[in-house]
């Protein structure tokens, strides 16, 4: 099951394309990290996907493979050093709307001497909104994410499910276009994930977000994805790229979920 998006090399080579529902484009994108020892790493080669706007990708591969580093480079903290990524058709060299992306990472990077409602608010501190409007959707977004009550709770009084929420509140304050997020629910337990997983695929239907994640779970790329991006290793290369047309909300115990999984499983 190919992916329509995956676009023939000639193409992706090709800088006029400008398709107006693509969000995120990998085009031949190689990176080699130079180390001490003074050998080069090859970590990710010719590396070809595309996002729609408005769709959930998952970047899917073992440990080591590459997801952060590819992350990074579409968020724009790293640069590719083979091959382009472009956001809404703009090179990441050019592009200049950064403040409608969004990147929630691993740990939830909660300033720990602000409360709940004043680390939502610092996701819109470099923007030109008032403190009151900062406060007002500050509010609402920690309302949205089930967090009415506790705006002023501090991070080390608020459980993993709840900070992980207010790392959420922080990232969606912003009203993104594009949220990047690496494995940011991997360290909660089975349940507390799966009420992420609704809570991010609400805030994503709701507001239209094109979301991408990395994650080395299968069962999470099947349950909230459109497209499920394999990576594999050494170095890191598109393996496939596998559309999950199924029905949500997905269970993982539904028949169609887990032949899905099994599916994957048998490709990572
Ligand atoms: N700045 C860096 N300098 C040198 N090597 C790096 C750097 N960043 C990552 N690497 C190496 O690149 C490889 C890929 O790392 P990356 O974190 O992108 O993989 P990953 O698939 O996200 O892994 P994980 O699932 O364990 O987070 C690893 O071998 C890592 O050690």
């Amino acid at each position: 099951m190919h992916s329509l998006l995956e676009l023939p090399a000639a193409a992706v080579r090709d800088e006029r394309i400008h398709t107006d529902d693509i969000a995120v484009r990998v085009a031949s994108v190689g990176k080699t990290f130079a180390r001490t020892d003074s050998t080069d790493l090859r970590v990710l080669d010719d590396i070809n996907f595309s996002v729609r706007k408005g769709h959930v990708t998952a970047i899917l591969g073992a440990s080591g493979c590459g997801k952060s580093t590819l992350l990074n480079m579409i968020a724009g903290l790293l640069p590719a050093d083979q091959g382009r990524i472009y956001l809404n058709g703009t090179p990441a060299s050019d592009f200049t709307d950064w403040k409608r992306v969004a990147y929630l990472f691993q740990d939830d990077r909660l300033l720990p001497w602000r409360t709940a409602i004043e680390n939502v608010e610092f996701g819109l501190e470099a923007e030109r909104v008032t403190r009151s409007e900062r406060r007002r959707r500050a509010e609402q977004t920690l309302h949205a994410v089930g967090l009415a009550g506790f705006y002023n709770a501090y991070p080390n009084a608020l459980s993993g499910g709840m900070r992980s929420r207010v790392a959420l509140a922080r990232s969606l304050v912003k009203e993104p276009k594009i949220l990047l997020l690496d494995e940011p629910f991997s360290k909660l337990d089975p349940g507390m994930r799966a009420q992420m997983h609704t809570e991010l695929l609400q805030a994503q239907a709701e507001r239209g977000i094109t979301v991408v994640f990395v994650t080395h779970d299968i069962e999470e790329a099947v349950v909230l994805a459109d497209e499920v991006v394999v990576l594999k290793p050494r170095p890191g290369r598109v393996r496939d790229i596998v559309t999950i047309d199924l029905p949500r909300p997905r269970l993982a115990t539904d028949h169609a979920v887990t032949e899905q999984i099994r599916a994957l499983r048998a490709l990572v």
